[in-house]
């Protein structure tokens, strides 16, 4: 884990644009160590690019952000700490599922004893070791998801990027995925986890925070998400997103106005 104290993520004022849209705008935000933090927001809200502002993938219009306490244009101080599953898992065909893992535990430097007790382990956990040695091209797209999800751990960074962990898994195969993230964030890994299934973020989530049209527009712990402010009556995890991601007049007319660069 990283040595630097203080949250595992923290941006002010992070804002990326690309010409006319806005996709995220002004977020300030901070993530605690060893939390799992859900990141929710409609289609196009603006959930990939702060990953991959997060990442060092894109560079921010403005602002500025830590994960684990390095800055983000620092992109060789962030990388050993991180590690990202995004929407398509940077995986190849014509390797194994083996040979995949082996090749990205090479990358992240680990030491061979060390990653192949972990890809062993993670190969078993995940019902992979009768398909470790077929070519990934032969791979359904769980099977791919689950390579990609453990590639992005095996080095156990301080932060790990999930965008949409459970995408295409069987009933079986998210459930070991949620038992992985919740065991990860048991050891202290910080997971920064974005997906539309909201009963997985209400399950794991410490703390959830809503993006809308770029703009951080709740944040919370599920319970406090789900209480009404005004009335304190309970809601569930889908009515509280629902609602904070409505449509209003005033909404619209705002955004509409032209971005000033
Ligand atoms: N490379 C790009 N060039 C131009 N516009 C972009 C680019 N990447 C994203 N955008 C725009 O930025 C906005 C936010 O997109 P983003 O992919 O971050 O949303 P998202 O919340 O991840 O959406 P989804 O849930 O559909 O994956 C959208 O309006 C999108 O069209």
């Amino acid at each position: 884990m990283s040595p630097a104290a203080g949250p595992a993520i923290e941006t002010d004022g992070l804002t990326k644009r690309y010409g006319e849209t806005t996709a995220v705008s002004d977020l300030t935000m901070d993530v605690d160590r060893g939390t799992v933090y859900g990141f929710l927001g409609p289609n196009g809200a603006g959930k990939t690019t702060t990953m991959r502002m997060l990442t060092t993938l894109v560079r921010p219009t403005s602002g500025t952000a830590r994960v684990a306490g390095q800055p983000i244009t620092d992109r060789d101080a962030v990388t050993p700490h991180i590690g990202y599953l995004p929407e398509e898992p940077p995986i190849y065909d014509e390797l194994t599922g083996r040979e995949q893992l082996e090749y990205a535990a090479g990358l992240r430097n680990l030491p061979e004893a060390e990653s192949s007790e972990r890809i062993e382990s993670m190969l078993d956990r995940f019902g992979l070791r009768e398909d470790a040695d077929r070519r990934i091209e032969g791979y359904s797209k769980g099977m791919r998801q689950k390579v990609g999800v453990i590639q992005a751990v095996l080095h156990q960074p301080a932060v790990a990027f999930l965008d949409e962990p459970t995408s295409g898994l069987d009933p079986r195969a998210a459930r070991t995925m949620r038992e992985t993230i919740a065991d990860l964030a048991d050891q202290e890994m910080t997971i920064f986890l974005s997906t539309h299934i909201l009963p997985v973020v209400d399950e794991l989530a410490d703390e959830i925070g809503v993006l809308h049209k770029g703009t951080l527009v709740a944040q919370g712990d599920p319970e406090e998400l789900k209480s009404r402010a005004e009335t304190g009556e309970a809601r569930s995890l889908e009515e509280a997103f629902l609602e904070v991601t409505q449509e209003t007049p005033e909404a619209e007319e705002r955004s509409a106005e032209p971005s000033i660069e």
